[in-house]
């Protein structure tokens, strides 16, 4: 970390800029395949919701005062009943619906008894149940055109990382194409002649921890793995593995990042004509975490080794590049009351945190070696240090919700 190392918020917002420099182009995708993806368009209501005035109830659609006559059942689909419905008739609806016009409500079907006339005519009059509960004001049980939305409204802003939320609502809203910008591939290269890949390490040896979670935890950030790479603690390993050209948008490292005699990173990026936008970051873990801009333009995230602190770097600068690069922001972290951790002077502490008997727990195994504590944990508290204080805030784990049940 070098005197000029930013705080913790201004690497963040220094990570969007320098996403913003390569901003993904958008392009056409079925709706079925957007969820994940960020909107690139202002996105509109191609019809309104409901899109005519509609049953909210199985029942009858009844017009004036019962007794009612009973016409034809009113049938699902676009086959819509056009003809009016005069005072004291009534037509059977199954919910959702087209009410005909005229229809005054929908008397739900619990509410209503049926019998024939001596001639055989087929007539509704209110049941006890329907009498006592005086249920017939007009519009009762009928969802009115537009309610939810009208035709032309926005349904969501470009930038808005699409949910499976909006895909359902955009799919009844009618639309079947949407303009994206697609998830940002990734070149992973893990470094270190220690890393060994499968089985159990030796003394001397570490397990990598990195390329067994980076193909699932990338797309919940935003990201895709385009390919991974284990480049040996050497110069010119490093330089080939930032400077191999494919079609990867950006480039994530592991390890190599601080000033050993075997981190070869910052040296790799400067010698091969790129540029260091952020050299360390005053936070801990994650200290001699590195952004810069490759020769080609590509920005690079180097995580330290320590996987903790890489997953820590990855989880507070790759959504901060991926908001760049897709044309959105940002969003605001939501305060974590109740935790009792002590700031540190000049550096943003970031913890695992659990909870226990409902209060936020900070980790014993905060070590930046270990992963025992975030396996566990809730989401990361935010400690802000004593040189800048402000409220602990919550930075949440991806992948935190899929673990509950
Ligand atoms: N003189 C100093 N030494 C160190 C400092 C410092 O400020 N001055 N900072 C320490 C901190 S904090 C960290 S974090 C590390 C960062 O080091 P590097 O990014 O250079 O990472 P490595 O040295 O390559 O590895 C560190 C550690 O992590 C293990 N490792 C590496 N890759 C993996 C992997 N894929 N899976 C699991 N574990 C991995 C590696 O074996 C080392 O134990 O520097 C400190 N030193
Ligand atoms: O900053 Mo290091 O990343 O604490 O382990």
């Amino acid at each position: 970390m070098s005197s000029a190392s930013p705080s913790w918020d201004d690497a963040r917002a220094r990570a969007v800029s320098l996403g913003a420099e390569r901003m993904l182009p958008s392009r056409p995708a079925a709706i079925s395949e957007a969820v994940g993806l960020t909107s690139a368009a202002d996105a509109h209501a191609v019809v309104s919701l409901p899109i005519a005035d509609i049953s909210a109830m199985d029942g009858w659609a009844i017009a004036g005062d019962g007794p009612w006559r009973v016409g034809e059942p009113v049938r699902m689909g676009a086959d819509t009943p056009s003809e009016e419905l005069r005072p004291g008739l009534a037509r059977p609806v199954t919910t959702g619906a087209v009410v005909p016009p005229g229809a005054r409500a929908v008397l739900r079907s619990e509410h209503g008894a049926t019998e024939r006339d001596p001639a055989g005519a087929e007539l509704l009059s209110l049941n006890g149940s329907g009498r006592a509960a005086s249920d017939q004001p007009a519009g009762r049980h009928i969802r009115r055109a537009g309610e939810e939305i009208t035709a032309g409204e926005l349904l969501w802003a470009a930038g808005t990382i699409l949910t499976p939320a909006h895909v359902a609502f955009g799919a009844v809203a009618g639309l079947d194409t949407l303009e994206v910008r697609p998830l940002a591939r990734a070149r992973l290269v893990v470094t270190g002649d220690e890393v060994i890949t499968v089985g159990a390490p030796r003394r001397g040896e570490v397990r990598d921890a990195f390329t067994p979670v980076f193909s699932s935890l990338l797309p919940m950030l935003g990201l895709s793995l385009h390919s991974g790479h284990h480049a040996s603690d050497s110069h010119a390993a490093v330089s080939e593995a930032l400077q191999h050209p494919d079609e990867a948008e950006l480039v994530i490292t592991t390890g190599g990042t601080s000033r050993g005699s075997g981190d070869w990173v910052r040296h790799a990026v400067e010698d091969s004509g790129g540029v260091i936008v952020v050299d360390g970051v005053r936070m801990r873990p994650g200290h001699p975490v590195l952004l810069a801009r490759l020769a080609d333009g590509r920005p690079l995230l180097a995580l330290p080794g320590n996987p903790l602190a890489a997953l820590v770097c990855l989880l507070s600068f790759a959504p901060a590049l991926v908001a760049g690069m897709t044309g959105g922001a940002l969003s605001q972290l939501e305060p974590l009351l109740e935790l009792d951790v002590e700031p540190i002077e000049h550096d943003t502490r970031i913890i695992p945190f659990h909870r226990e008997n409902g209060r936020a727990v900070a980790t014993s195994w905060r070590g930046s070696a270990m992963l025992r504590g975030l396996s566990e944990a809730e989401g990361l508290a935010v400690v802000a240090p004593q040189d800048a204080p402000a409220p602990t805030l919550m930075l949440p784990l991806p992948w935190a919700l899929a673990a509950r049940r």
